[in-house]
């Protein structure tokens, strides 16, 4: 079944490099003029050729031809994109390849996709892997989750390349929510790494970061064993060691008291107000999102974030 990528994004254009290099593919970008020209995406990837079976195209109905669709926008303009174009991309393959939690909703990639193209296939690709890791090649093991599973084996065979290498899972909620959560826990890890507060710090942050993001994903009735995997332990361990991080960097700026640039993709910061809401309704304890959040509303600094973490009570591991 053929193969096209919509949205010519960092992750995108690398998505379809890394095909591009087994066989055709579609990548369709909003803009593609300048990348027609250059051959390159100048704008997002810069440095990075595309291979020649890579078919740039402007005209999204071309792309929807293909049998299977990578969906690389962001998570909050997803639903939008969709409701846009839901006659073109009914009853395909959609592969969600976007990392977050709906701000409006609360619901991730793989049920947006469900809510708003009943008749097509969900799923989503995940894990940790740099845009530009992948479109130069280096290897990198990702996460694709069905809840068909037959549909699922087919996309691994499709999407898998001899240097990009994926694992199944039909747990979609656990898929998501790994590589959702793992983006707020790297903003706090980069806030104290900014703030000086230390390596030790950032090894307690994400140790119990990922105690909060399984504890939401026992709450939303995910495999635990999905959040030990690449879209959760994976992703948590690259996304918070990273300057190559945008999540990470936002955190670095907040720490530091320095400006962020506001036009970057930071899936975290939507992310950790959704999460937040979420714990709230749910009455669930996640104290670390509860002060990323309020850092990012303002209405905590770095010190009194770092000092409530610390007062909290004491408790068994
Ligand atoms: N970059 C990375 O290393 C990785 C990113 N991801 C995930 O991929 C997703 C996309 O990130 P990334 O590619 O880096 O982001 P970028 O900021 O590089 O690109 C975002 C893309 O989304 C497009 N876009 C934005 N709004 C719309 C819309 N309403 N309709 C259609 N297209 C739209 C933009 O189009 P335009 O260019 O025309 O503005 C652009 O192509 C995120 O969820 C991220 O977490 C996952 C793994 C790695
Ligand atoms: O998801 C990623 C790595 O797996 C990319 O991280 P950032 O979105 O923080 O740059």
């Amino acid at each position: 079944m053929s193969v096209a990528v919509v949205g010519a994004g960092a992750f995108g254009t690398a998505l379809a490099i890394s095909l591009a290099r087994k066989g055709p593919v579609t990548l369709w970008a909003r803009d593609p003029a300048n990348m027609a020209e250059a051959r390159e995406n100048t704008a997002r990837l810069a440095g990075c050729p595309f291979p020649e079976p890579l078919i740039l195209t402007g005209d999204l109905a071309q792309a929807a031809n293909a049998g299977i669709l990578l969906i690389a926008v962001p998570t909050q303009k997803l639903r939008g994109f969709l409701e846009a174009n839901k006659i073109l991309l009914a009853s395909k393959t959609l592969v969600a390849c976007c990392k977050g939690i709906e701000l409006a909703t609360g619901a991730g990639p793989v049920t947006v996709v469900a809510d708003v193209v009943p008749n097509a296939v969900p799923a989503i690709l995940t894990g940790p892997s740099f845009a530009r890791d992948i479109a130069r090649g280096l290897p990198t093991a990702l996460t694709l989750a069905c809840a068909d599973d037959k549909t699922g084996q087919h996309l691994q065979q499709q999407l898998t390349t001899a240097n990009l290498r994926l694992y199944r899972t039909t747990d979609t909620i656990g898929a998501e929510l790994g590589g959702a959560l793992k983006n707020v826990i790297a903003i706090a890890c980069g806030t104290a790494m900014g703030a000086g507060l230390g390596e030790s710090a950032r090894a307690a942050l994400m140790t119990r970061g990922f105690a909060e993001m399984q504890r939401l994903a026992a709450h939303l009735n995910a495999d635990p064993q999905t959040l030990s995997g690449l879209s959760g332990f994976g992703d948590l361990t690259l996304t918070c060691t990273s300057e190559q991080s945008r999540n990470y960097c936002l955190g670095l700026s907040l720490g530091q008291g320095t400006r962020f640039n506001p036009n970057t993709t930071v899936e975290g910061a939507a992310t950790a107000k959704a999460v937040h809401l979420l714990a709230q309704e749910s009455a669930l304890d996640l104290p670390i999102t509860a002060a990323v959040a309020g850092l990012l509303e303002n209405r905590l600094d770095v010190a009194t974030a770092m000092r409530d973490l610390l007062a909290r009570p004491l408790k068994e591991e």
